[in-house]
This record gives structure tokens, sequence and C-alpha cells, in this order.
């Protein structure tokens, strides 16, 4: 695996230590693929060489439908190429811009596959803390996949595409600063310790996110105001949202988090699956 195998396509954006581009394999079978390239001397500057090497370990060992595959990695002189998963349908934070907010159905199969990749990932251990619409994509269901998992009319599947990704494509909808914020629970706002259940009180903000089109907490008068919603789990679910819908995303928000509910019983719970046949 060398720089050389691959033929160069446009880039797909910019992550946070480099740029990622659209790539094929010069010789059969042409695989597709999200070539990145991080410079070593940023990865050096940021002093962040032992955290790209854990990404990097932590991402290689882990095979999910709804995590982004790291194929492999290779370096030269001055870079480090990741090879990725080309996820087809793209960025979803970009999707929900353009519709506004996602109906239920569609919500309802996303938080489905981040649930169970949330699971996945809290069996080996790995608390993914940074679960928001930057860090997700949207594959392409191959005809297979569309009849085995019922994913009949849905616009792909989700992707958690990222161990350490942040996009600053111009065309964001936030500040990439306040937008981490507004997925914080409360007990890292309020600097305690915290575990694997940070990752439900996401789902539970993704959620909400997902079916209202604007994260729960959000406070554009800014971080103070936020964070005191958060404290206060100020929560406001609109009408239009279904009683279901509500009940999910009561039960993640919770403020202590032993009291958020399992992703075991996210997947049981009656609002996803309504929506699995
Ligand atoms: C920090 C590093 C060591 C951890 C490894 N993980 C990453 O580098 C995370 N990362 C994933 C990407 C990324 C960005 C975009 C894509 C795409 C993609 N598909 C598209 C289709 C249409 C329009 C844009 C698209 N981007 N597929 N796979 C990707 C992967 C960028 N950074």
């Amino acid at each position: 695996l060398s720089l050389p195998s691959f033929q160069i396509g446009r880039p797909l954006g910019k992550g946070k230590f480099g740029r990622v581009y659209l790539a094929r394999t010069k010789t059969a079978p042409h695989f597709i693929v999200a070539l990145k390239c991080l410079h070593k001397q940023e990865i050096v500057a940021g002093k962040v060489e032992k955290q790209v090497r854990r990404e990097i370990e932590i991402q290689q060992n882990l095979r999910h439908p709804n995590i982004l595959r790291l194929y492999g990695y290779f370096h030269d002189s001055k870079r480090i190429f990741l090879v990725l998963e080309f996820a087809a349908k793209g960025e979803l934070y970009k999707q929900l811009s353009k519709l506004g907010r996602f109906d239920e159905k569609r919500s309802s199969r996303y938080i489905a596959q981040m649930a169970d990749a949330l699971a996945y990932l809290h069996k080996k251990h790995v608390i993914h803390r940074d679960i928001k619409p930057e860090n997700l994509l949207i594959g392409e269901l191959s005809c297979m996949q569309e009849t085995k998992t019922n994913m009949s009319g849905l616009k792909g599947e989700l992707k958690i595409g990222d161990f350490g990704w942040s996009v600053h494509a111009p065309s964001d909808r936030r500040h990439t600063l306040c937008g981490t914020l507004d997925y914080l629970p409360p007990e890292m706002v309020e600097g305690k310790e915290h575990n694997a259940k940070v990752d439900l009180w996401a789902l539970g903000v993704l959620c909400y996110e997902f079916i209202v089109g604007a994260p729960p907490f959000e406070d554009l008068s800014g971080h103070g105001a936020t964070y005191k919603r958060i404290r206060n789990v100020d929560l406001h679910v609109p009408d239009y949202v279904s009683a279901e819908a509500a009940d999910l995303i009561t039960r993640l928000l919770q403020y202590n988090p032993e009291d958020r509910l399992p992703l075991a019983d996210v997947l049981r719970h009656p609002w996803i699956k309504k929506y699995e046949k």
C-alpha cells in the first residue's frame, strides 16, 4: 500500500489535521476510498502524535457497518496517508442543513444504527465522546443490505466517521467551537469525571436534533447560557414530535448518568421497533 497505487480525485473535505481526497486504486479491482493526508510537522507541532497513533490503533480494529472503516495507512517523509472507507452520500450534517430536519422514520432508523454502533464500541471499552452530526457520514446501502436489514426507502446508512475529525467546511451551520458545546452532558459541563453514559446523553441530543433541526439546549446568546440550560436539563420538546419520540429523548436526557436508558433498551424502544419492519 503506497501513494503510487492510487489515482487521486477531488477533495472531499478538510479534516482536523489534513485534507481528504476521493481516490481509486490504479489496478483492478478498482477500490474507491477516501484518502486522508496528514502532515507530520502539523502533528508534531500540535503535540498530538500519541493521540493520532491511538486513534489509528482504535479505528483499525473496529469492524461495524455503522463505523467508517480505516483500511490501512502508509507514510512518506512528510505525510501520513489514511486509507478510509468512502461514504457515498457524504456528510450527514449537510443533508440535515439542507432538509432542515428529518422525518421520524428516517430519524428512528439513524438512531437505531447509532445505538448499534455505540453498543459495539462500548463492548470494546471505547467511549466515543464526540457524537454530533458533523462527525457522521452517510453510506450507500447495497441492495443486499437494503433487503436484509429492512432499510427499504432509507437514504443510506449512517457511518460514524471520526475518531478525531472535525470539518471546517465554510458552510458549516455553527462555529466549530460552540458546536461541540451542544452535545456535552451535565457531568462534563461541570467538570466531573465521566463514563460511557456520556454517549447516551449525546444520542438523546442527536435524536432531538434530527427531528427538530436544532440541538435541545442551543442558546445563541452564548456559551454560558447553553451551559446553564444543559445543567438544568432545560428541555422543551415541540408538540409536533410524537409521544414515543419524546419519550425516548426524555429517557436519554437524564441529568444523572445512571438514569439514562441503556443502549439495549434503546434498541427495544417502541419508537425504534415501530419503524423496523
Ligand atoms: C485523526 C485520524 C488519525 C483518525 C482517522 N479518522 C479520520 O481521519 C476521520 N476522517 C474521516 C474523514 C472523511 C471525510 C469525508 C469522507 C467521505 C465522503 N464521501 C462523500 C460523498 C460526497 C461528498 C463528500 C463526501 N465525503 N467518505 N469518507 C470520508 C472520510 C475525514 N477525516
